[in-house]
């Protein structure tokens, strides 16, 4: 099966664009503290004009569960990414409150084996591992040691993040086997918005099925 391609932090109309016009499995709208952050409003419109082949993610951090409910409904969300300290209490009790079918995703900060061990106990769709900042949840552009992951695979369906970019995916791909590959920083230029020609490199080096 082809690795499935979300790219995050949409949040501009040319951004749909790209989107539009590479259609990776999934678009992620960062509703959290960031550079990168939307409204609900911003990102329901911008998902109106997303092709409904490209899955909508929202991403949280340590959102109530309500809102992060509340948001998904609104804005028509497939999944809800995690990004932040949210344990199996919150987990439990956000899957009592989402839209039917919604997926939860918890992402991971990977230091070492025990983290992705911990993670794996998680009642969750999918896990996404991305690397550790202090006091940064996400975003980060930071990769970390994929020797770990290649070492001590979850058994949970994961996707790995933090820092890639077109020249570094194939070899993540190769150490790490993940399902899926979660990317931002790496396909923005330097004024901090999405280039199409740098996702055009990421889909050439990593073509969908
Ligand atoms: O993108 C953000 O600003 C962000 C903020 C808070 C939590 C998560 C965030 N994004 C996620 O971070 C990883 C790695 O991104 P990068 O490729 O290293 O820039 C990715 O999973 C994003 O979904």
């Amino acid at each position: 099966m082809p690795v499935q391609v979300k790219i995050c932090g949409i949040r501009r109309e040319a951004d749909i664009h790209f989107l539009n016009e590479f259609l990776p499995h999934y678009a992620g709208f960062v509703f959290a503290e960031s550079k990168r952050r939307v409204t609900a409003r911003e990102a329901a419109e911008l998902i109106q004009k997303l092709d409904s082949r490209v899955k909508p993610v929202g991403v949280f951090v340590n959102a109530p569960p309500e809102e992060v409910a509340q948001t998904a409904d609104f804005c028509g969300l497939l999944a809800v990414q995690l990004h932040g300290d949210e344990d199996g209490t919150y987990i439990r009790r956000l899957r009592t409150l989402l839209p039917a079918g919604t997926a939860i995703w918890k992402a991971v900060r990977v230091r070492e084996e025990g983290d992705i061990v911990q993670a794996d106990s998680t009642d969750v769709d999918i896990l996404l591992l991305d690397s550790y900042t202090e006091k940064v949840y996400g975003g980060t552009g930071k990769s970390f040691n994929w020797n770990i992951v290649a070492e001590h695979p979850p058994k949970n369906t994961f996707f790995v993040a933090g820092g890639l970019t077109p020249l570094n995916i194939i070899e993540a791909i190769r150490t790490m086997h993940p399902f899926g590959i979660d990317i931002s920083g790496g396909v923005e230029g330097p004024d901090g918005c999405k280039d199409r020609n740098k996702i055009a490199a990421l889909f050439a080096a990593v073509p969908l099925g």
